[in-house]
């Protein structure tokens, strides 16, 4: 069994995963982890935060010589922004409570209802855990599943599909190996990791205008995944739907609003003939399908085909432009002030994205195949494919 639990503030020491259920034998280093994490702090249109930290994962178990050993792998993210806060998130007396105190909430924030709900008068104590922040721990958390399913031949790539109102063309619902290549190639060199370049420069204008008049921006990222087989998650028990867990895994993100599976939301005004994949048969390559409404989820399974996801961010709630709220000190309406926040973190959520739907892949691979060794996963699911194709 997979599990992963994160901890740790904002503006505190530093992030932590634990990561429990990670099998034995999968090479592991710090750099690839990396990598992700510098993805996820890129993309146009991003805070004052970023210019300060420099995310780096630490492995502090569970990791030996290059691969896991079985037990549980722990990341640790140490937080730059720390020390110009350590006096007042200090977890001793010596914490300096007065300082920094929060009581203005933002709309569209967790302020008020975490305050409520925690009976906290100081709001800094809601927000900074609520903060997108803790999204830097998920990332390297889900960049080990990553691993695992390469390992698996299992690839994910995520594109940003739309900024504020400005869309990306639309993006083919089938592709091959080969095109997740270029696809993440192209994305890669995106600046707001969307693939299409007139649409991205588009984009860019469009956050540096919204930055301008102290708004901010949402959008639409989309993620693929190739090389899944048929069968993970099941009809069997409804929450073991592997759609419901990646629409739960995705929706957990702070500030996305709505998740899309294949055609998603398109296909309430398709009629039945025109949305069901239709099924085929080749001795080679056994049973297809030739479109992909379906998303690769039938059934709450898998069903061999390319696995599509889309998932809507709201806008960044804290903005230069004030809207109306109540202190919850005074009770007096005010109108916020800002000292730092992002424009429009859509780029970035995207590789939150990856990173959480590849854990739930993990989870569901694992669940399925079972195994305390890559090798014994590897021969399972090396097994079980060719059965399925030869079905
Ligand atoms: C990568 C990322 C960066 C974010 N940056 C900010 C930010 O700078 N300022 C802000 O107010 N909200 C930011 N958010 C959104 C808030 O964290 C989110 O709206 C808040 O936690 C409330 O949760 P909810 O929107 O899911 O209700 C960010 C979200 C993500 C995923
Ligand atoms: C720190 C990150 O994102 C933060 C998410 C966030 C929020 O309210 O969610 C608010 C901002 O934090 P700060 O107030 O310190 O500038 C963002 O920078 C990060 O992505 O690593």
């Amino acid at each position: 069994m997979l599990r992963c639990l994160t901890a740790g503030e904002s503006h505190g020491p530093s992030l932590t995963a634990v990561l429990d259920g990670i099998p034995a034998g999968l090479s592991l280093q710090a750099e690839y982890i990396d990598k992700q994490l510098a993805r996820r702090q890129g993309g146009y249109g991003r805070g004052g935060r970023m210019n300060i930290e420099q995310d780096h994962a630490s492995i502090t178990s569970g990791v030996r010589g290059g691969l896991t050993t079985g037990g549980p792998v722990t990341l640790v993210l140490a937080n730059k922004d720390w020390e110009n806060w350590s006096r007042v998130m200090a977890p001793g007396p010596e914490a300096d409570l007065a300082s920094r105190t929060v009581t203005r909430p933002r709309p569209g924030h967790a302020d008020l209802t975490g305050a409520i709900k925690y009976g906290h008068q100081d709001m800094r104590n809601v927000l900074e855990r609520s903060s997108a922040r803790e999204t830097a721990a998920r990332v390297a958390a889900g960049t080990v599943a990553r691993r695992l399913l390469d390992e698996l031949g299992i690839v994910l790539v995520g594109q940003v599909v739309q900024i504020g109102s400005v869309k990306a063309p639309g993006t083919a619902l089938d592709a091959s190996h080969q095109d997740a290549g270029k696809l993440a190639e192209a994305v890669a060199q995106s600046p707001v990791y969307c693939a299409d370049p007139d649409a991205a420069g588009a984009m860019v204008r469009e956050i540096d205008r919204a930055r301008a008049e102290g708004d901010s921006l949402g959008g639409i990222f989309e993620i693929k995944v190739l090389g899944l087989p048929p069968g993970l998650g099941s009809y069997t028990q409804r929450d073991r739907t592997l759609d419901g867990r990646l629409a739960g895994a995705l929706m957990s993100i702070q500030a996305i609003k709505g998740v899309e599976v294949g055609a998603g939301f398109s296909a309430a005004a398709t009629r039945g003939s025109e949305l069901h994949d239709e099924i085929f048969y080749d001795p080679g390559r056994g049973f297809y399908r030739q479109t992909n409404n379906s998303g690769g989820i039938e059934g709450g399974m898998s069903n061999g085909g390319i696995l599509l996801l889309r998932a809507a961010m709201k806008p960044i709630p804290t903005l230069y432009k004030p809207l109306r709220s109540v202190d919850i000190k005074t009770k007096q309406p005010f109108e916020a002030s800002v000292e730092r926040s992002d424009t429009c973190a859509v780029p970035a959520a995207c590789v939150v994205g990856e990173a959480v739907a590849a854990w739930e892949l993990a989870v569901a691979v694992l669940e399925k195949f079972g195994g305390d060794t890559m090798r014994e996963i590897k021969e399972r699911v090396s097994l079980y494919r060719d059965y399925a194709k030869g079905f």
